[in-house]
């Protein structure tokens, strides 16, 4: 309908053809050791290309489909990947192909929370048999999942969830009841439309006896005619921000019976008679979440900054808008210092976050394999460890991609650019999974306690906290004295709200409003505690990473733009502490400037390590070719509002007007 306007050779094209050869590093080493190793490249290229040369993974552009569509789509996909690609292809949860999958999915897909949360919480909180019974089931999707934890009226206040699990004696089954509209599930991703079982979070109570949250394998849809099975009421929660694809749902239970034996009982039983066995600590309950925050922040808000830079500086640097230069030519935005300022410390945070998050996943691992063994001393350590990370990735993350989307100016706005679905998606990662500020607490609470211990009794990696502040030697600049910085901040901060808690409570206010008067610095200790271990984690690891020396230099040059960023960004509180003196912040703001200068001409090599596919972003600014203008207007042409060249109901209600129009336009010119 359109016709074709296109620019023999696009100077956008040209122009990110030039920036590619300017940079001055080797972009396939970085990938390499973005991945973790030539070969880890090489098998997540082999993955990804599965995954996007299968035509039955095709569709068109997200922008320009419906929710119905997309969520239509993204079923029909997941299906399909679960049931037919990764078994087919040998592809088994474990593998090493496995840990590229997040890579490889379509844009959109669903079955996630089955496949993350529903699943693992059987291996987690199931006996072996119960493992064996259900296990294989949800692997094959011939039982679908959700993780039904929250409720209308809670979400972090776990201890306040009221559906309950009342046990029957007489027919050994447990009666699972919401007994007020505000304990009805709602959230639960694949719960809406496609599930058919909910591991139910409930009130487990014997005999009138309350024993608190416990897990249950609730059937909640037919198998056959998948209608909600009686006493179920069941849907999707409606549209959302984002996650359009994924049928987030209700779920309102009245009088379920489901056998005694759907309690999920590894840590806890209860007996024909009633009698309740607990037979592991309570806390590992939360084992589930534990996992998700340790494992989420990767794919669900570093990937998704790093496609954001991507897209941000390949448009950046193709993007010319004014003068620099006085009666020169127009330049590309990514020349002027402040484009500079707002993207390449976002490139420094995907660097830091993701080398910390590895760390993490090791320490969790080995955490497991303790556990395994019956050893869970390291719980709380990792329980605040993860729940801070996770909430400072996804808050860091999340204003990263804003700052990306709003540096791609009007375009950024629209959807073509792909930065809005990457925001939306992004978002609620500072929200599900424990929202951030009550994981920020929860790590307080842990650090306030190890302050008043000796270093002897705490773990190596918070000892710090109570012992001597260091001296820095030499420039605040170097990686060493940002780790010094950082960690004397963090245990500043601690040890100032702990002593402030200790004054409070010595006053004999009780403890609840002690811990709410504090609860600005507590959040604020946090924060600090987690940014000196992400800083630390990331100078070990471009410490040791063996590497070319121009790889080197460009992680050592990220590592401490992440570290001087935050220090300037966040100026004040470092000068209250004392850790720095305002001749050291001046210091850090020039060096900042400096490594801005000196990363420039390697931004757009450093985004196209990543590897991101064109097909895996769905961005006209974003795209390898730097075609922008082109892209646009190509996917402009798509849209579902330019179907006929003249939109009927817009004719319709506007057609009177314009009739008025065209007379008095037409008596002018007849006149004249
Ligand atoms: C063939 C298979 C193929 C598979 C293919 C897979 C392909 C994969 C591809 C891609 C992967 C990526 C895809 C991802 C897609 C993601 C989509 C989005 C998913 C979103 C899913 C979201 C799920 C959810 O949101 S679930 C709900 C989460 N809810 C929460 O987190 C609630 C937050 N609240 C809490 O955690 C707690 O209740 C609380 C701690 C805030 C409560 O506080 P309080 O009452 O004060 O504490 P209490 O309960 O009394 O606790 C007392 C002590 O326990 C300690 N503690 C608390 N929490 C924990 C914990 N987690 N671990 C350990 N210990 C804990 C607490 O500190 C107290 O200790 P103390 O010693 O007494 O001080
Ligand atoms: C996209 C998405 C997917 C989700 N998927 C699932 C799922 O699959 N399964 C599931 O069970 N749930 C899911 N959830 C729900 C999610 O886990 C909860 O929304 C989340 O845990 C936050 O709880 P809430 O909504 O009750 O927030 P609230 O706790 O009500 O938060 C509201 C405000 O109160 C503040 N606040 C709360 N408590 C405190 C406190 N103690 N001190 C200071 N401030 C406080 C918070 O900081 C926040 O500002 C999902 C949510 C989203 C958005």
């Amino acid at each position: 309908m359109f016709s074709t306007v296109k620019d023999d050779m696009s100077i956008e094209s040209t122009l990110i053809s030039k920036e590619r050869k300017n940079a001055k590093f080797p972009v396939e080493e970085l990938t390499n050791v973005w991945d973790g190793g030539k070969e880890e490249t090489e098998l997540r290229r082999k993955i990804v290309k599965l995954f996007e040369d299968d035509p039955v993974l095709k569709s068109p552009p997200i922008c320009t489909m419906t929710r119905e569509e997309r969520f239509t789509k993204a079923t029909r996909k997941s299906a399909y990947i679960y049931r037919n690609l990764i078994p087919n292809n040998g592809l088994h949860p474990g593998s090493r192909e496995f840990e590229h999958f997040s890579r490889a999915m379509p844009i959109e897909n669903n079955l996630l929370v089955h496949m993350i949360a529903f699943i693992p919480c059987i291996k987690s909180f199931g006996s072996q048999e119960q493992v064996a019974k259900w296990l294989p089931l949800a692997l094959n999707l011939n039982i679908i999942g959700a993780y039904a934890q929250t409720e209308l009226g809670h979400g972090s206040f776990l201890r306040g969830i009221e559906t309950e699990a009342t046990f029957d004696k007489k027919t050994q089954e447990f009666v699972i009841n919401c007994p007020k509209v505000s304990s009805m599930k709602w959230w639960p991703g694949d719960m809406g439309l496609n599930a058919n079982h909910a591991l139910v979070m409930a009130n487990l109570i014997i005999d009138g006896k309350e024993y608190g949250m416990h897990a249950f394998i609730v059937q909640i849809r037919d198998l056959s005619t998948h209608m909600p099975l009686p006493g179920v009421t069941v849907g999707d929660i409606g549209s959302k921000m984002g996650f359009e694809a994924i049928d987030n749902g209700f779920l309102y239970m009245k009088n379920v019976r489901i056998p005694r034996e759907n309690l999920l009982n590894k840590n806890s039983e209860v007996k024909p008679d009633g009698t309740y066995v607990k037979k592991a600590s309570d806390r590992l309950m939360y084992g589930s979440m534990v996992n998700l925050r340790v494992n989420l922040p990767k794919s669900q808000a570093i990937d998704v900054l790093a496609k954001a830079c991507t897209i941000a500086i390949r448009y950046s640097a193709v993007r010319r808008q004014g003068l620099l230069n006085p009666g020169g030519a127009e330049v590309a935005v990514l020349d002027y210092t402040l484009q500079q300022h707002k993207l390449i410390p976002q490139l420094a945070t995907v660097y830091a976050t993701k080398f910390a998050g590895e760390g993490i996943i090791k320490k969790h691992q080995a955490f497991l394999q303790n556990m395994a063994k019956g050893n869970i001393s390291d719980l709380a350590e990792i329980h605040a460890l993860s729940a801070s990370f996770k909430a400072s990735v996804s808050e860091q993350c999340t204003e990263g991609v804003e700052v990306c989307r709003r540096a791609c100016g009007g375009h950024g706005y629209s959807q073509a650019s792909g930065l809005p679905f990457l925001l939306c998606k992004i978002t609620p990662s500072c929200t599900y999974e424990g929202e951030n500020t009550v994981l920020y607490l929860q790590t307080a609470r842990y650090l306030v306690k190890c302050a008043s211990k000796q270093a002897a009794d705490l773990p190596e990696s918070i000892a710090f906290l109570v012992q001597p502040i260091q001296d820095m030697k030499g420039s605040i600049t170097s990686l060493d004295n940002l780790i010094i910085c950082f960690k004397n901040s963090a245990a500043l901060c601690v040890q100032g709200v702990s002593k402030k808690v200790n004054e409070m409570s010595n006053k004999g206010l009780a403890m609840h409003e002690v811990w709410n008067k504090s609860s600005v610095q507590l959040v604020k200790s946090a924060k600090m505690y987690v940014m000196q271990y992400i800083i630390g984690a990331f100078v070990s690891f471009v410490t040791e990473v063996k590497c070319s020396e121009p790889i080197k230099e460009i992680l050592q040059d990220l590592c401490c733009l992440y570290g001087l960023h935050y220090i300037n960004t966040h100026s004040g509180e470092f000068l209250k502490l004392g850790v720095l003196s305002a001749h050291h912040c001046t210091l850090a703001e020039e060096t900042e400037i400096q490594l801005l200068e000196k990363l420039r001409p390697n931004a757009v090599g450093i985004v196209d390590a990543f590897d991101f596919t064109d097909s895996s972003m769905e961005s006209c600014l974003g795209a390898y070719d730097g075609n922008v203008y082109e892209r646009l207007f190509d996917m402009a042409k798509l849209s579902p509002l330019n179907k006929e060249k003249v939109h009927q109901e817009s004719y319709r209600h506007l057609r009177p007007f314009l009739l008025e129009g065209r007379d008095i336009l037409e008596g002018v010119k007849s006149k004249n």
